[in-house]
Parts: structure tokens; C-alpha cells; sequence
């Protein structure tokens, strides 16, 4: 029997991840229906993804590119003129305007699968929303998950309601599942299990990286990076936060979190690999010696297509590698002193619950100053470490609240602006 449809809304589709999603899904029209679509600012790319959809919801954050949204959705489209079945006009579609759209959305809309595609820790609520209405969460949006960490896994209702879509973590999961490991089935701790409870055959988990643009580069090469140079990741485009989050190594840090979440090991058991071509996408090690990797070309689509499909695979979502050629892959070791991201990251982790919120929230502030050139590159990871350095958490005794975390991200955003402000700059063009 044909598996009923899916009924999928997507939190930033005008982005990298959601457009991806929107091809995987119009390759599979049996299988999943888009009942709602949520973007921060594009509204000519939103009213055609509506139209070529059929979403019937819609959210966008800022309130004049709502207006917008809503005089394109009332003409006629270029592309489309005669799609008679989808919703042709704005008295048919409910739009949702501001911030507190995509967390509606998320909570509200009725999908079964909520894909998360924003970015920035402005996810975070969203991904309470999903998870909270009883979703599978299919998460890109990594950093919802490491500054919410308890958090989140709060709110996670069953085993299996949160898929990973990182390229690494879908990897893990899907090497996970080879062996016998309780959160193999990429499951956020469920209610009444906190702690590992049963048997588990792994030793290590084994994230690889890319190394990114400056893979090689020394301190001192580092100073003179440009936001062009920090953009031109070699294997992915991607959005521009992620994209410099790679450069330096900052994304990898935020994986290394994000891992441990998700599969309940401890970051002592999770590795770093520099794997310049990206056709591993991250392995699992196993108590007997064995090592099973995950491997395909260095494109989203499948951890995409498995975010919205799992426990099911899609068919010819990607084309597979072929093994009759010649190639070679490199294995080198992350040089810790000219990227000190993940030592940081892994230090923050352990220290209180909500440093991780404060790793990030001072990270996005140096990422959107150096990318205003008020912000050397070296700089950003400097900023996350002084502000980390003066960060003293206030402490509760109970559960984790989602207050807490967004106090400590208003502290972080204010301690990291003051640094940068103080900060003596010299600015590449
Ligand atoms: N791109 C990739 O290959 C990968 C990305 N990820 C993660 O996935 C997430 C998304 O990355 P990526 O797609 O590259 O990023 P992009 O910058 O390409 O896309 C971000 C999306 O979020 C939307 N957005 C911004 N603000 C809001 C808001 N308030 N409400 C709803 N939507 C909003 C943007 O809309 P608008 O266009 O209108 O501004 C856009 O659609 C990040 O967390 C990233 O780390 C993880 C692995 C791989
Ligand atoms: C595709 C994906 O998942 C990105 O997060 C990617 O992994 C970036 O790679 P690096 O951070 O290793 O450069
Ligand atoms: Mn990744």
C-alpha cells in the first residue's frame, strides 16, 4: 500500500536548504504535500514558491516585504500564468507576518514534518513549536539545538521526532543505525531518558570537515582574510552565516555540539577530521575496531530527501558515486592552533548550560560585524572567546528556560558588540 502523503512546511524556503527541499520534493509529488512556507525577507521568490506549491500558509518576517508578498500573490504570475489548481490569490493563502510567523507556523500549520531552514539561533523558537506539536523536526538549523540543548530535548515528545539534515549528522544517523546504539535512530533523549540506558556499541563518533578556504593558512595569513575570500567555500554553497561559519571552523564547533545532542555521546568521544573533498560526510566508530562511513558527492539533496522521508529512502534523489573511477581522498588533522573554534566550543559545552547559547550568539555578532568590516577574521573567533572569558552564568536550580537562554543571548549579543566596538581593526576591503 502507498504510503499517504506528507504533509511538510518549511522554515526559511527562499534559502539554500529550502529551495533544495522544495527540488527534492517536486521530484517526489506522490509523497509530500507543502502545506506551508516560511522566509525572512524574499517576497518575489516566496509568492512563486507559493504558487508552485499550492501552500496555503505562509509567513515572512519583515512586515513591508509582507506587502509586498501580498500584491504579488494578488497578480497574475509570469512563470505560471495558468496554474488554474494552485491558489492564485492572497484571499486564498493566510499570510503570517513577523518574527513569531515561522513559530506559528512550525506549531500550528498541521505538518507532519516541519523542516527548519532558518538561520541563526532566531530558530530556536520554531523548533520548540515543531517538536511541542508533536512534528518530526527535520533540523538544519543546528543552532536552535546547541544553544536550547536541554531545551530542546525537552520537548522532544518520541524517539526518532528530530532527523537531522546537517550533512554530518545524517551520516552519523545513518551509520548509527548499522550498530546497536539507543539514539541510533537520530532521537533526541525522549521523556525519562536523560542518560544513555542501554547498550551501546559505539566508541567514537568521527565528524569530518571540509578545513574549509584556508585550510593550510597560518595566524598570520589568517589576519589579512577578506569576507569575499571567507565566502568561497570549496565544496557548498551555502548561506553566507554558514558559509563563514565553515571558514572558521565555527560550524564544525557548532557540529561537534550538535552530535553530542543528538546522539547522546560525550565530546571527549567526538572527533575531528580535515577531509578536504567531503565525500565522507562523517563516520561512526564501533567497540570492536570496525569504522562505518557514510559517503556520496558533497550535495545536500540526500540528507535533505531523508529529513523529510525517514525512515524511508527516496529513489535516485542524487546519482551515486561512481566506483570505477580513479580519486582520491586526503585525511589530515585539524590544526587546533590556527582554528581554536572546536577546543572553545567543547570547553564552553561543559561549562554551564547556556555558554553554548553564548558561543553563539557572540559568534553571529562578529560574523555580521566582519562582514560589515568592522571585524577582522581572526577577530571573530577572538570576540567568541573574550566574551565567553567574561561570561558568568546566573545558575538555576530547576530545568532549563528558554527565558534563560534568551537572556543569556541578550547578554552575549551586548558583551560581544562592546568588544567589537573596542576592538582596534584593520579592515580588509
Ligand atoms: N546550506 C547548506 O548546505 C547547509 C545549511 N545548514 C544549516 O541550515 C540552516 C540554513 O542554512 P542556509 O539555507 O544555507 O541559509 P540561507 O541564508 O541560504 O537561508 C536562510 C533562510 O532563512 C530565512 N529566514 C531568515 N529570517 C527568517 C525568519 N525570521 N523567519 C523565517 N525565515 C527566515 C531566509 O529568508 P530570506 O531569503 O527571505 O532572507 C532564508 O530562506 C543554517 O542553520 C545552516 O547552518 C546545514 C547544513 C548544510
Ligand atoms: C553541507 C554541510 O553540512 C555543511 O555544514 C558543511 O558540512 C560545511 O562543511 P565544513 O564546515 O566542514 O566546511
Ligand atoms: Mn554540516
Amino acid at each position: 500500500m502507498a504510503s499517504p502523503k506528507r504533509r511538510v512546511a518549511i522554515l526559511g524556503s527562499t534559502g539554500s536548504i529550502g529551495t533544495q527541499a522544495l527540488q527534492v520534493i517536486a521530484a517526489h509529488p506522490d509523497r509530500f504535500e507543502v502545506v506551508a512556507l516560511a522566509a525572512g525577507s524574499n517576497a518575489p521568490m516566496l509568492a512563486e514558491q507559493v504558487r508552485a506549491t499550492g501552500a496555503t500558509i505562509v509567513g515572512i518576517a519583515d512586515a513591508a516585504a509582507a506587502s509586498e508578498l501580498a500584491a504579488l500573490l494578488r497578480a497574475p504570475s509570469a512563470s505560471q500564468p495558468d496554474s488554474a489548481s494552485r491558489p492564485a490569490s492572497a484571499d486564498q493563502v493566510e499570510i503570517l507576518t513577523g518574527v513569531e510567523a515561522a513559530v506559528q507556523i512550525a506549531g500550528e500549520s498541521g505538518a507532519d514534518v516541519v523542516l527548519n531552514g532558518m538561520t541563526g539561533s532566531i530558530g530556536l523558537r520554531p523548533t520548540l513549536a515543531a517538536l511541542r506539536s508533536g512534528a518530526t523536526l527535520a533540523l538544519a538549523n543546528k543552532e536552535s539545538l546547541v544553544v536550547g540543548g536541554a531545551l530542546v530535548a525537552e520537548a522532544v515528545q518520541r524517539p526518532g521526532q528530530v532527523v537531522p539534515v546537517d550533512s554530518e549528522h545524517s551520516a552519523l544517523a545513518q551509520a548509527l543505525s548499522s550498530g546497536r546504539h539507543e539514539r541510533g535512530l537520530c532521537s533526541l533523549p525522549g521523556p525519562g531518558q536523560s542518560a544513555l540506558s542501554g547498550a551501546s556499541e559505539v566508541s567514537k563518533l568521527v565528524v569530518t570537515a571540509s578545513g574549509g578556504p584556508f585550510r593550510g593558512w597560518d595566524a598570520a595569513a589568517l589576519a589579512g582574510v577578506t569576507p569575499a575570500q571567507a565566502l568561497k567555500h570549496p565544496n557548498y554553497a551555502m548561506g553566507r552565516v554558514v558559509t563563514t561559519n565553515s571558514a572558521t571552523m565555527v560550524n564544525k564547533a557548532l557540529e561537534v555540539i550538535e552530535a553530542h545532542l543528538l546522539f547522546d555521546i560525550g565530546v571527549e568521544d567526538i572527533a575531528t577530521v580535515v577531509h578536504p573533498q567531503q565525500w565522507i560526510h562523517s563516520m561512526v566508530q564501533f567497540a570492536d575496531g570496525s569504522t562505518i562511513a557514510q559517503a556520496g558527492h558533497p550535495r545536500m539533496l540526500i540528507p535533505i530527501a531523508l529529513g523529510l522521508s525517514w525512515p524511508d529512502r527516496l529513489s535516485e534523489v542524487d546519482v551515486p558515486i561512481d566506483w570505477t573511477q580513479a580519486m582520491q581522498w586526503d585525511f589530515e588533522p585539524l590544526d587546533e592552533q590556527a582554528f581554536p573554534a572546536v577546543a572553545l566550543a567543547k570547553q564552553a559545552c561543559a561549562a554551564s548550560p547556556t555558554h553554548m547559547a553564548v558561543y553563539n550568539a557572540a559568534n553571529e555578532q562578529a560574523v555580521e560585524a566582519f562582514h560589515a568590516g568592522r571585524l577582522s577574521f581572526p577577530g571573530i573567533v577572538s570576540t567568541v572567546e573574550a566574551t565567553l572569558a567574561r561570561y558568568s552564568p546566573a545558575g538555576s536550580a530547576g530545568e532549563l528556560s528558554l527565558e534563560e537562554v534568551l537572556e543569556a543571548e541578550r547578554w552575549a549579543r551586548a558583551a560581544a558588540d562592546e568588544l567589537i566596538g573596542a576592538a582596534k581593526v584593520q579592515v580588509h576591503a
